[in-house]
């Protein structure tokens, strides 16, 4: 399984410049999770901290009891294999074959025979589909194959956890959908944790298990993906439906006066270059390619959501308990009353979501018997960005009934 990263206070600056400030999150073990951000946001310098390719000024990143930041170099390099890294331009040798570029990583940190790296090599370019393919220089393949040369490659060590830089970037939707499912049938495959950087809104969407974002050099929230996707935060909603009204401008930020001059030219009637369509809300995530695994993060994840379900905004909530099958609800609501002495919020448990899947038929036997000691929701709750509105409820017996917001994606009767 792959393991936690923690993220504490991490701050990061070149001179006076600084990127970042404060950042605190944790990725869950081998569990899916995106970072959005306008550009220059500081994504990639995140990521290379990750590593440990970046030194922050302040902060600490933590693996299996290790911080990165100050631990000896040897420590470092130890820890560094725990990693697979997907560069945005998947970063391949020109001069070499895909097999040879695939195998760099086993001659240059292992000992292996040349048949045990003929081997690993193989399985993994099978497992991202480019059997075939391994004789051809990275000049002669398609963008798209190459994003998945790179990710074979990252894949050689067997990581624990996997950083993608933009693995979307340069690639037309269809063949991001193709690497959105990839990604997911690998996490069913070998349960590495998972980080993406990307700008893509539709793998925001499907993807991750949780999701986060970087604005005006901040976190702005990170945790369960329903918390953003359904977030009212004025950065969130600008950012998810791509429109030039909100706080994010051309070079990042903008002033009250170029936001009111934006706001006359709507006003006026002009696009601002979106869709009519409000992109936010929770569509249902990819599920495993048919015939592997189902995913194990899937199911700890929702264990450990339903845990903190309380904490989360309301909307966050909705979302969800939407997802889950009447039977799961059910078992849920049970938990709750015998926990807690509290009745869940009204809403969801219908039969035959289309995120009902075989997997969360075995959930009525995973959902926790008692509440985990002190736990706690793992990420940051959003905060106020540009304008502060009325605190989520915290306590779900403060909030009134909760009604089941549509779901266009519920399966209709006699859908398998
Ligand atoms: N080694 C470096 N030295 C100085 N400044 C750097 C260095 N690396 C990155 N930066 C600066 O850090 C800022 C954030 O860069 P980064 O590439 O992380 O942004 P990003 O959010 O990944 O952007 P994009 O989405 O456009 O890829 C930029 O202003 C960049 O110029």
């Amino acid at each position: 399984m792959g393991v936690e990263v923690a993220v504490e206070g991490l701050s990061k600056s070149f001179g006076k410049q600084a990127i970042w400030r404060d950042v605190t999150l944790t990725l869950p073990s081998g569990e899916v999770s995106v970072l959005l951000g306008p550009s220059g946001t500081g994504k990639s310098v995140f990521l290379k901290c990750l590593i440990g390719l970046l030194k922050p000024e302040k902060g600490r990143v933590v693996i299996n009891g290790v911080d990165l930041c100050s631990c000896p170099e040897r420590d470092l390099y130890e820890i560094r294999k725990l990693f697979g890294v997907l560069f945005q331009d998947g970063a391949l040798f020109g001069s070499m074959n895909i097999f040879d570029n695939v195998a760099f990583p086993l001659r240059e940190h292992t000992r292996k025979s040349e048949k045990e790296v003929r081997d690993i090599v193989m399985s993994k370019i099978d497992m991202v589909g480019m059997l075939g393919a391994e004789g051809k220089l990275p000049g002669e393949i398609s963008g798209g194959m190459r994003k998945r040369a790179g990710l074979a490659r990252a894949l050689v060590l067997d990581p624990q956890i996997i950083l993608c830089d933009e693995p979307d970037s340069g690639l037309d939707p269809v063949r991001t959908a193709y690497l959105s499912q990839l990604l997911i049938d690998l996490n069913a495959q070998i349960d590495a944790t998972i980080l993406i950087v990307t700008h893509n809104i539709n793998v925001a969407r499907t993807v991750p298990d949780n999701l986060g974002m970087l604005f005006r050099k901040e976190l702005v929230m990170f945790g369960p993906r329903e918390v953003l996707l359904t977030s009212e935060e004025p950065v969130v909603e600008q950012f998810l439906n791509g429109r030039r009204i909100g706080p994010i401008g051309m070079s990042e930020e903008k002033d009250q006066a170029q936001m009111a001059q934006e706001q006359a030219h709507l006003d006026a009637g002009h696009s601002d270059g979106s869709l009519e369509e409000d992109m936010r809300g929770v569509v249902p995530q990819l599920e495993p390619t048919p015939g592997l695994p189902p995913r194990d993060a899937a199911r700890r994840r929702r264990q450990r959501v339903m845990q903190i379900l309380h904490t989360l905004p309301e909307s966050a909530q909705h979302g969800i308990l939407a997802s889950l099958s009447r039977d799961d609800y059910d078992r849920y609501q049970e938990w709750r009353r015998r926990t807690t002495g509290m009745a869940m919020p009204s809403g969801p448990g219908t039969t035959g979501t289309a995120t009902a899947t075989r997997e969360q038929t075995r959930v009525s036997q995973e959902l926790p018997t008692r509440p985990a000691a002190g736990a706690q929701p793992t990420q940051q709750i959003p905060r106020p960005v540009a304008q502060s509105r009325p605190p989520a409820p915290q306590q779900p017996q403060q909030s009134p009934p909760m009604r089941p917001r549509p779901r266009p994606w519920r399966r209709e009767e006699g859908d398998q």
